[in-house]
């Protein structure tokens, strides 16, 4: 027997290597939704830049570069990376008090984050930093700079850190999506999930059954987050606590609320000359 003729390719799909999404990925193995995609496990730049390029059809991405090729994507409703108030994972840590801050590093896996902080230090603040980007690690970053925005594990890291050294941990850390909330008083969103809108046209049938995948599998881990966190646990620094204390707060929803946060943090980007205006998100038909 040969292969069957005209079997179509699975689809190429990206996932953010970071715990944030492992709800997500236990979705996928229990569901056994893993076997009908190609699956690329990577941070969100590198995935950002594969989306674009024509390298991946459908994945997560950051919501700054969602804004910048607008044109090109759909949108999979109802699924983001965001959080409404504190994320725990998206950090600007100082060595020096923040009027005192002269140079910011710059994590080079995000995108979103490090623009929100740009915003927020020069915007809300009044503070003209200068900026380099660095690879995500804390200590080297604040050997080269008075303080550095980091997201993901080496975040989660920090603040976990944070609080168990209390007052007499050395470093200042503000979390970012708490910031934005105070500031714009909306949730943050730092990630969408989209496809290339030429594959969406070509195989609508295709994005449709990865968005049920993902939808559904992140219902199922988030129904049994305990489970998720104390497996995790095993192979991770986190304690079960830690890990589903961060599934619940992060905000995997993209309805109209977290859509209000989006369109205040596209007009603040766009009037900064960031990203072009943003005319509509166009969602992909599920
Ligand atoms: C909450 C997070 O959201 C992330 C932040 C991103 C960015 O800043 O570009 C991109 C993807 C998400 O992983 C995180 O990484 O901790």
């Amino acid at each position: 027997m040969t292969a069957s003729a005209g079997a179509e390719a699975r689809p190429r799909v990206g996932h953010i290597q970071f715990l944030n999404c492992l709800p997500l990925y236990w979705g996928l193995v229990h569901s056994g939704a893993l076997l009908d995609i190609e699956l690329t496990k990577d941070t969100p730049d590198r995935l950002n830049e594969a989306l674009v390029a024509g390298e991946l059809d459908i994945g997560p991405i950051s919501l700054v570069e969602y804004l910048r090729h607008a044109d090109d994507l759909v949108v999979l409703p109802d699924l983001a990376v965001g959080a409404d108030g504190p994320v725990l994972s998206v950090v600007l840590s100082s060595a020096v008090p923040l009027d005192d801050v002269r140079t910011v590093a710059l994590g080079s896996t995000s995108r979103t984050s490090v623009l929100l902080a740009r915003m927020l230090l020069e915007e809300r603040h009044g503070l003209r930093p200068t900026y380099l980007t660095m690879p995500p690690d804390l200590p080297s970053m604040l050997r080269e700079a008075d303080a550095a925005v980091v997201i993901g594990d080496v975040a989660l890291r920090a603040t976990y850190d944070a609080e168990r050294g209390g007052t007499g941990h050395p470093l200042g850390l503000i979390d970012l999506s708490a910031a934005w909330r105070e500031w714009s008083g909306l949730p943050m969103v730092f990630a969408v999930w989209a496809a290339r809108k030429s594959f969406a046209q070509r195989h609508p049938g295709t994005v449709k059954e990865v968005h049920d995948a993902f939808r559904s599998g992140l219902d199922l881990a988030l129904r049994d987050v305990d489970q998720v966190a104390t497996r995790a646990a095993r192979f991770e620094v986190f304690d079960p606590a830690t890990l589903a204390r961060y599934f619940t707060t992060l905000d995997f929803r993209l309805g109209e609320w977290q859509q209000a946060g989006i369109r205040a943090f596209a007009e603040k980007a766009a009037r900064r000359g960031d990203v072009p205006p943003l005319r509509a998100m166009t969602f992909a038909e599920v």
